[in-house]
C-alpha cells in the first residue's frame, strides 16, 4: 500500500474517512468496543439512528474543469525539472470527464460497505439478522444517485456481513428531509444566490496566506505567479486528494502543495462550509428543521414504546450530504466556535474546534443511540463511530429527557415554514455567536 500523501489529513470534505480513524487503514473493519458500549450494564440498546454522507466520490463538474484548466497550464507552461513534474508530463492523462459529476466510485461503495459491517458489529443487538428479517431497518435517502447508491451498498455490505440473501425494505427517496437546503427558500436566496453571503471566502482567496500559495506552486513549477490562481491552487489541492480517495495514489500531483499551503487550503475550504452550512447564517442551521423534528419525533415514538415493551423501529439509515450533516451539527450546537471564522483570522483560528477534515469526510456519520435503563432511557450520540457529549451536556448518556429539556427551545420552534419562507423582513442575517 503506497503512503498516504502528507497532505492527507488536511483534505477537509474531500477527506478519505481512514483520516478520521487512521486504525482503520490496517483493519477496515476494525471496531473500537468501548466506543459503542452500553452507559452501564444496566442498559440495553433500543433504537439507532445514523444519518450518514455518501461515500467517496468524482469531483462535481466545476472542479473537473478547473482540473482540466490546471492540468493544461502545467503542460504550456512548466518548466522545472522535477522528477514529479516528468511523470505528470509523460505519465498522467486527464481521465476525469464531465459526465462523472459528483458519482459515487467503487471506493465510495466499500466506505458504506465496511461502515455497514463495523456498525453491525458495535451494535450487534439492533443492526441483527433477526431485525432486518423482521422489517425493522429502514432506509431513507436523498434523491442523489451518490446517495441511492451508497443505500445500495450499505445493504450489501449487511447482507454480507450478517449473511441475508436480498430482502425488500422500507426505503424512501425524501428530499425534503435529506436536502432541506433545495427547499428552503431564504437559504437559496440569502446564501446560495447571495453573493455577498461568502464574502468571508472571496476575501480569503485575495488574502496574504492565499497568494503566498499561489506564489510558491508557481514556483514549483516555474511558471509566472500570475498564472495560478486562487481556483487553480485549489484545483491542485483537489486534484491530490482525489487521486488519494478515489484510486489510493499519492499522485505526482501532490508535490504541488505542502503542509503549510494544505493549511491554508483546508481553511479556505472551512470558510466556505461555516458560511455556507454552519453557523455563518442562521438560515443555513435553521433549514434542517425538517431533518432536527423528524429525529427528535422517532425518538420520542421509541420512547413511547419502550414504555409499552414494543419497539418496532430497531434502526433507520438516513443518507444524504455534506450539506446535510453540517447544519444538523450545527443547529445541535456542535464545533461552535467562540468567534466566526473570517478572512482575516485564519492564524487565530489553527486550533479552531470547526474542522470538517475531522467531522464531515466521506461517509461521516451521526448515530444517535437510545437505551432502555433501569434508571430510564439514555441517548448516546457518536460521531464517526467516535462518542461525542453534547454540547454543554457533560453525562456522555444523558436522559434522553435531559436532551429533550436541552433543545427544548428547538423542539417548540425551529419552524421550517416560518425560517424558510419569503418573505423574511430582514433579509440573510449573520448568526450572532
Ligand atoms: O466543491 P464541490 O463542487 O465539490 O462542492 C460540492 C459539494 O461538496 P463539498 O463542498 O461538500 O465538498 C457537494 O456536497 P456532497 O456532500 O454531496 O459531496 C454538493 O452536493 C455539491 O452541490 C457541490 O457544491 P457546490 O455548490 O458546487 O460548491
Amino acid at each position: 500500500r503506497p503512503p498516504a500523501p502528507p497532505i492527507a489529513s488536511y483534505f477537509g470534505t474531500k477527506g478519505r474517512y481512514e483520516e478520521v480513524n487512521p486504525y482503520l487503514i490496517d483493519d477496515i473493519l476494525s471496531v473500537n468496543k468501548s466506543w459503542s458500549e452500553p452507559p452501564s450494564a444496566d442498559c440495553r440498546p433500543a433504537h439507532l439512528t445514523a444519518v450518514v454522507r455518501h461515500g467517496t466520490r468524482f469531483p462535481t463538474a466545476k472542479n473537473i474543469r478547473r482540473i482540466g484548466r490546471l492540468h493544461d497550464a502545467v503542460l504550456r507552461h512548466a518548466r522545472s525539472a522535477h522528477a514529479w513534474l516528468d511523470e505528470i508530463r509523460a505519465g498522467w492523462d486527464m481521465w476525469y470527464t464531465e459526465d462523472m459529476d459528483g458519482r459515487l466510485v467503487e471506493k465510495g461503495r466499500d466506505d458504506h460497505r465496511h461502515l455497514a459491517a463495523r456498525l453491525a458489529t458495535a451494535f450487534p443487538a439492533l443492526i441483527s439478522r433477526e431485525n432486518l428479517l423482521g422489517g425493522r431497518v429502514a432506509f431513507v435517502t436523498s434523491s442523489k444517485h451518490r446517495c441511492v447508491e451508497s443505500v445500495e451498498a450499505f445493504q450489501q455490505g449487511l447482507h454480507g456481513f450478517l449473511g441475508v440473501k436480498e430482502i425488500s425494505y422500507r426505503q424512501t427517496v425524501n428530499d425534503k428531509l435529506m436536502r432541506f437546503f433545495d427547499h428552503c427558500k431564504n437559504f437559496i436566496e440569502g446564501v446560495e444566490k447571495n453573493k455577498t453571503a461568502l464574502r468571508e471566502v472571496e476575501l480569503f482567496k485575495s488574502s496574504a496566506e492565499m497568494r503566498n500559495v499561489q506564489k510558491r506552486i508557481a514556483d514549483r513549477l516555474q511558471v509566472p505567479h500570475d498564472y495560478i490562481t486562487p481556483d487553480l491552487a485549489e484545483a491542485a489541492f483537489f486534484l491530490c486528494s482525489y487521486e488519494f480517495s478515489i484510486k489510493s495514489l499519492n499522485s505526482p500531483w501532490c508535490n504541488l502543495v505542502d503542509e503549510a499551503d494544505a493549511q491554508v487550503l483546508e481553511y479556505k475550504n472551512d470558510l466556505k462550509q461555516y458560511w455556507k452550512r454552519a453557523y455563518g447564517h442562521d438560515v443555513s442551521r435553521k433549514s434542517s428543521c425538517p431533518l432536527f423534528h423528524d429525529l427528535f419525533r422517532r425518538l420520542d415514538q421509541v420512547v413511547y414504546d419502550i414504555r409499552f415493551g414494543v419497539v418496532t423501529d430497531a434502526v433507520t439509515i438516513k443518507v444524504g450530504h455534506a450539506e446535510t450533516l453540517l447544519p444538523l451539527l450545527s443547529l445541535l450546537g456542535f464545533f461552535r466556535n467562540d468567534k466566526h471564522l473570517t478572512a482575516m483570522n485564519f492564524r487565530e483560528q489553527r486550533q479552531r474546534a470547526f474542522r470538517t477534515s475531522q467531522i464531515a469526510p466521506y461517509a461521516a456519520n451521526l448515530v444517535f443511540v437510545l437505551y432502555e435503563c433501569d434508571d430510564g432511557v439514555r441517548l448516546r450520540f457518536l460521531l464517526n463511530e467516535r462518542p461525542l457529549a453534547f454540547p454543554d451536556l457533560s453525562d456522555p448518556a444523558p436522559l434522553y429527557q435531559t436532551v429533550r429539556d436541552h433543545y427544548m427551545r428547538l423542539l417548540n420552534g425551529c419552524d421550517f415554514q416560518k425560517e424558510c419562507e419569503l418573505p423574511r423582513g430582514r433579509g440573510t442575517t449573520r448568526s450572532e455567536l
